[in-house]
C-alpha cells in the first residue's frame, strides 16, 4: 500500500492576535477526496494556502510526497504537482477560455520551452473533461458564474496536479451544475489524484467525500467517514446547528 501524498502535522497561522489555523494535522492518500468543512471564518482557506505556498505557516510541518515544503514558495509547489482553485476567480478576461487553459498548461510543462500548440492540444482535453469544450474560442469573459468554474478547474487540471485544492468550486450553482461538478471532481480522483475539497453544500460534500474533515475556530474537531463525522454532537453544535438557525 503507498503512503499518504500529503502529511499536515501541526499546522499553526497566526494573524496578528488571531490564530486562524491551529495545531492542525491531517493525511491524505493518493486517489482519496477528503472534504474541508466548518462555519464562516473557521480557517478553511487560511488552510489550504498554507498547503499550496500563498501563505507560510507559523508552526508546524507539511509533506508532499515524503519532502517537507513548508519552506518552499507557491509557484514550487505547483511544480511538485499542488494544484489549487481559487474562490475568487481571475480568469485572462481578453484571452479565449482556451488559451486561459494553455496558460495552465504551458506552466505545469516548466514554462516557455514547451510548444503552444501542445499546450492548446492539451488545454483542449481539460476543456473537454470539465464539459466546456464548446466555449474553447469564446473569450474567457463572455462565460457565465458556473462556467468560470468550471474554467478554473480547467485551468488548475492542465497543470497537471497529483494533489488538487478546490476552494468552493460548486457555490453559487443550481443542483443540476453541482451534480456535474462532483462527476468532473469524481473523474479527477479515479486518476489517482488527491482531492482536498472545501463547500458548504452539505449534501453535495456528503456524497463526494470518502472523508470530512471539520474546521472550528481553526482547530480540527472531527475528522472521519463523513456518516459518523456529521452525526457528531460537537460538529452539529458547532456547525451544522448554526447552520439551521441561519
Ligand atoms: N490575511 C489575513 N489577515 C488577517 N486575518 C485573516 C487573513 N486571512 C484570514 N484571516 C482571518 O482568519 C480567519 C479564518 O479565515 P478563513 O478565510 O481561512 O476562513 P474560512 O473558513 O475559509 O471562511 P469562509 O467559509 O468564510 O471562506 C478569519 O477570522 C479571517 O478573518
Amino acid at each position: 500500500m503507498s503512503g499518504p501524498i500529503l502529511e499536515v502535522s501541526h499546522a499553526t497561522r497566526r494573524f496578528a492576535g488571531l490564530t486562524a489555523v491551529n495545531d492542525v494535522s491531517f493525511t491524505l492518500a493518493p486517489g482519496e477526496i477528503l472534504g474541508l468543512i466548518g462555519p464562516n471564518g473557521a480557517g478553511k482557506t487560511t488552510l489550504i494556502s498554507l498547503i499550496s505556498g500563498t501563505l507560510p505557516p507559523s508552526e508546524g510541518q507539511i509533506r508532499f510526497e515524503g519532502q517537507d515544503i513548508h519552506q518552499l514558495p507557491a509557484f514550487r509547489r505547483a511544480r511538485l504537482g499542488i494544484g489549487r482553485t481559487f474562490q475568487i476567480m481571475r480568469p485572462f478576461p481578453g484571452l479565449s477560455v482556451l488559451d486561459n487553459v494553455a496558460v495552465g498548461a504551458l506552466f505545469g510543462q516548466g514554462g516557455g520551452q514547451a510548444k503552444l500548440a501542445l499546450a492548446r492540444e492539451q488545454a483542449r482535453e481539460c476543456l473537454d473533461f470539465v464539459g466546456l469544450g464548446s466555449t474553447a474560442d469564446q473569450r474567457a469573459d463572455s462565460l457565465s458564474g458556473p462556467g468560470r468554474k468550471r474554467l478554473e478547474l480547467a485551468k488548475t487540471l492542465a497543470m497537471k496536479p497529483k494533489l488538487l485544492l478546490c476552494d468552493e468550486v460548486m457555490a453559487g450553482l443550481n443542483h443540476v451544475e453541482i451534480d456535474e461538478v462532483i462527476d468532473v471532481i469524481r473523474k479527477v480522483r479515479d486518476q489517482g489524484i488527491a482531492v482536498l475539497v472545501i463547500e458548504h453544500v452539505i449534501k453535495a460534500i456528503k456524497s463526494l467525500s470518502d472523508r470530512l474533515l471539520v474546521l472550528h475556530h481553526g482547530e480540527k474537531i472531527a475528522d472521519g467517514k463523513p456518516d459518523e463525522v456529521l452525526a457528531d454532537a460537537t460538529v452539529v453544535e458547532a456547525y451544522l446547528g448554526k447552520r439551521r438557525e441561519a
